[in-house]
């Protein structure tokens, strides 16, 4: 067993030992190769980093990332010198305005979770959470395409009682709503994704785990009460054997769900999160490209996803039936052709996602192309939804129980939803997941009356009027750079002339 001593004398550049969890690893040759640069990692050369990692990476990250060889063994317990993280004047005052924040009971909708959020939450946290891709028109649209939707509520329809419970995959939910898988939880709060599973396990809703959880996947199915649900969310490793291992794994932890994520071969330019640069703190510091060739400069996203295989395809599902017996969904399908193309092979369903925007900017939204998948669906095959043999979910800008209300009328068996967890668990923790379900709660009796529907079977198309869902009135962004930038220094040279 090595000795801390010893661990502290390897603490330069060309001799880079560091301590995760306990354990000691040679990181030299993975100085040039690490995301965030290696200014971050000989900053703490030589000591215990475990405080500084755990936010930021998937707890496997370091063991998948560097040769087993590099693995040096447990240091002994009580030879290693703490680390003090300094407290930043950024940090003192974010923790002020944490303790300011408005008490839980005067929350009232999801979008309080993401304005709270904004205050309190670490700058580069809120960038990763926040950030989409490009101009982010996309993520704009996922929620504005349902104010393109409107109701067509029935009368006089005894609604004395209102039941919005439903079935997703055969298992039983308190709504047509599941948490959806968003990477890296501990950014937001110390517990990350275990607020997902705990508060998920109060009130009977499904939690996809994420490939990218901070917290590890056993951990995470550890924390699940007998019963309770989960899916996994995966990202496909270039190297199949990890691939093969965590899905067999996942299985044999009893996983109801295998969520293939499709729309990501890369992960988008979500350009929020690449100003971070996440822990270099000297940005040309951060390594262009590591020896894989992948591009390394681009925040956290870019930095934790470098092992996602962009080679992907169809052909690939046979090895996938293969290798687990859980259903098989593909999340991310955005044009009813593919959507056709995963019934046909059996699947058991797929996700109508865009990754929140976070992908590819200009990708319609979720409920968007649910309309169009349903009715070629319809005309193709003769199917219709919602339907027990090929479920179809959305995703995206969902942020109000009418939203979930129009995707279930339109055929959707349930929906995904994604930042407001994330806001909540990040302003109040588990408390704050618990507060947001309850709202949804509410806001599901609430409208089910008013639209005059006891039960999820009585959510009927005929409910909504979709006439304007394809009609995009996307807002043209300001050009901040010219207006900032540009602009204003010809405003300045020539108010100087
Ligand atoms: C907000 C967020 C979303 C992420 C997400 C991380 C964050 C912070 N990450 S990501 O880092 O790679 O982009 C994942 C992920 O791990 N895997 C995935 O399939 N979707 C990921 N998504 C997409 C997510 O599953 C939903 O598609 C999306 O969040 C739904 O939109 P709303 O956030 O508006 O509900």
């Amino acid at each position: 067993m090595l000795s801390g001593k010893e661990v502290a004398t390897h603490n330069t550049r060309e001799s880079c030992w560091i301590i995760v969890h306990g354990k000691v690893y040679d990181v030299t040759e993975f100085l040039d190769d690490h995301p965030g640069g290696s200014k971050i990692i000989l900053k703490y050369a030589g000591k215990d980093v475990t405080q500084e990692y755990e936010p930021i990476h998937p707890p496997d990250a370091i063991t998948t990332n560097l040769p087993p060889e590099k693995h040096l063994g447990p240091v002994q317990p009580g030879t290693v010198e703490k680390v003090e993280v300094a407290i930043t004047d950024e940090e003192k005052a974010r923790q002020e305005r944490m303790s300011n924040r408005p008490p839980l009971d005067e929350i009232l909708n999801l979008h309080d979770f993401e304005a709270i959020a904004k205050l309190v939450m670490a700058e580069k946290a809120w960038a990763y959470y926040s950030s989409a891709a490009d101009d982010e028109i996309t993520n704009r649209e996922n929620h504005a395409a349902y104010h393109r939707i409107w109701f067509r509520p029935k009368i006089m329809v005894d609604v004395t009682k209102v039941d919005w419970s439903t079935t997703i995959l055969g298992h039983r939910s308190s709504m047509p709503v599941y948490i959806t898988a968003t990477a890296l939880g501990k950014l937001g709060h110390p517990d990350g994704e275990l607020n997902l599973t705990r508060a998920g396990a109060k009130h009977g809703v499904i939690q996809m785990i994420p490939t990218l959880a901070s917290c590890s996947f056993d951990e995470l199915v550890d924390a699940a009460q007998p019963g309770q649900v989960q899916f996994l969310q995966l990202y496909v490793n270039r190297d199949r054997d990890i691939t093969k291992r965590i899905v067999q794994h996942a299985e044999k932890r009893g996983i109801k769900g295998l969520f293939i994520t499709v729309d990501a071969p890369q992960l988008g330019r979500r350009e929020k999160d690449m100003r971070m640069k996440f822990t270099a703190e000297d940005p040309s510091e951060v390594t262009k490209s590591g020896s894989d060739g992948v591009d390394r400069s681009k925040g956290a996203a870019r930095a934790i996803s470098s092992f996602i295989d962009p080679g992907l395809k169809w052909e690939d599902l046979d090895w996938f039936k293969g290798i687990t017996k859980m259903p098989l969904i593909l999340k991310g399908v955005q044009r009813w052709e593919d959507a056709l193309k995963a019934y046909d092979l059996g699947l058991a369903g797929v996700v109508l996602s865009n990754h929140g925007g976070r992908q590819l900017d200009f990708a319609r939204s979720g409920i968007e192309v649910l309309v169009e998948v349903v009715s070629k669906l319809k005309e193709k095959r003769g199917l219709t939804f919602p339907n027990e043999k090929f479920a179809l979910f959305v995703d995206g800008g969902v942020r109000r129980a009418t939203d979930v209300i129009k995707a279930v009328a339109l055929g959707a068996t349930a929906v995904g939803i994604g930042r407001p967890f994330l806001y909540a668990l990040s302003s109040y923790g588990q408390d704050g997941v618990e507060k947001a379900l309850q709202i949804l709660h509410d806001e599901f009796e609430m409208n089910m009356r008013l639209l005059g529907a006891q039960t999820i079977k009585d959510i009927t198309p005929d409910m909504v009027d979709i006439s304007n869902i394809s009609s995009h009135i996307a807002s043209i962004p300001g050009d901040k750079l010219y207006d900032i930038n540009y602009e204003s220094m010809q405003h300045a040279k020539l108010r100087q002339a």
